[in-house]
């Protein structure tokens, strides 16, 4: 009997430690064949660079397949699919597979996914892995809790209480076999009460684990054997489709196509001049995103003088900014993606960032 090839997807908030976490598991990842799917919100491919480069043994440039083309979940039938079965094609097939969805996507779409003909008898969802960034969870920034969430339901259906955030987070946290409480390092003392609450929030069976830079066992993240598509109706969509959104978009077909929120969120890249001094330019980053409520920003410079990119990764108030590679042949300046909620003053960010 052919075995099936298990998958892993690592699903989270925007910033929420994905990639890092998904990092640590290659560099550990005790000689297994790892294929990585990933799928970023905005068009900069951050992510993918930061895997591509990682000059990991057993993680060649092939084995990571960027889906850029919109958002994974809302295009499983012609991203998705296609480029699992592309995989499972391949001549030697890679022992796992790791998906990292968005920070913006829900990850039931993913896993209802692997009843697709094609993949349902090669491959299995062995775990839904849900990233939570630790600090912004126990200070409340996703507002509504699970059960806060589902109250509110019952009593009124209309979902307009929810935030966008508060919606996501609720979703990716119901489809969790694990749920990662990631950057402890900053949590300190309150790691334990909030390990403790999630637990008690969770469905059944749910394993709840602190974990500083994402930095797992990949015996602990990967071989869970979950088998999560048999029993997609444990995790249930707190929010279903949106059907008031999918009124606002014709082209819409289908209910792998739905808008879910995303409309809520907006990315836009701004280029500016090589960076001077890569510490007040981390200050200034942190001051546009105070101003302006920015979620997310992330992307790359060249520094004056400096033979070395820099990377500089903001979520939130918090902004890492580290030289990660030599520039080689890229053009010298800075190139950044920055997300937030819809609404943002791409302008006046655009202005102070340059
Ligand atoms: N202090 C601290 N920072 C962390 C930890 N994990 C990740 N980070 C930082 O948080 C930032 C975002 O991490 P990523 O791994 O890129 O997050 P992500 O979930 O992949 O982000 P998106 O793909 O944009 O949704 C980076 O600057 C990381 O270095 C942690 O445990 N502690």
């Amino acid at each position: 009997m052919q075995t099936k090839i298990p998958a892993t997807i690592v699903t989270g908030f925007l910033g929420a430690g994905k990639t890092t976490l998904i990092r640590h598991l290659l560099e550990n990842a005790g000689g297994r064949r790892i294929a990585l799917i990933i799928n970023e919100f905005g068009d900069l491919g951050v992510d993918g660079d930061i895997l591509k480069g990682c000059g990991i043994e057993n993680c060649t440039d092939d084995d990571v397949v960027e889906l850029s083309n919109g958002c994974i979940c809302c295009t499983v039938a012609d991203d998705f699919i296609p480029t699992m079965e592309a995989l499972l094609n391949r001549e030697t097939p890679p022992d796992h597979i790791v998906i990292e969805t968005s920070g913006l996507a829900l990850p039931q779409p993913l896993v209802r996914a692997f009843h697709w003909p094609g993949l349902k008898t090669r491959v299995t969802v062995d775990g839904v892995v849900t990233v939570l960034d630790g600090p912004a969870v126990a200070a409340g920034t996703f507002a509504a809790d699970i059960a806060r969430v589902d109250a509110q339901r019952a009593a009124d259906d209309g979902l307009d209480h929810e935030t966008p955030l508060s919606e996501l987070y609720a979703d990716q946290v119901a489809c969790a076999d694990m749920i990662v409480v990631n950057k402890s390092d900053l949590l300190g003392d309150g790691t334990a009460p909030l390990v403790a609450r999630l637990k008690s929030e969770a469905r059944e069976g749910v394993q709840v684990v602190p974990a500083t830079m994402g930095a797992l066992p990949a015996d602990v993240l990967l071989g869970r054997g979950q088998g999560a598509e048999d029993d997609i109706s444990a995790r249930h969509e707190v929010h279903h489709h949106h059907h008031h959104h999918d009124d606002d978009h014709p082209d819409d077909h289908g209910d792998h196509h739905h808008e879910h929120g995303h409309d809520a969120f907006e990315s836009f890249i701004v280029d500016a001049p090589e960076v001077t001094d890569p510490a007040a330019f981390a200050v200034k980053v942190a001051d546009v995103i105070r101003d302006h409520g920015i979620l997310r920003l992330k992307g790359f410079a060249s520094v004056t003088d400096k033979p070395m990119r820099l990377t500089v990764q903001a979520v939130g108030p918090r902004v890492d900014h580290y030289f990660d590679r030599p520039l080689g042949g890229d053009p010298r300046g800075a190139r950044l993606v920055v997300i937030g909620q819809a609404g943002l003053d791409q302008a006046a960010i655009t202005q102070a960032l340059q």
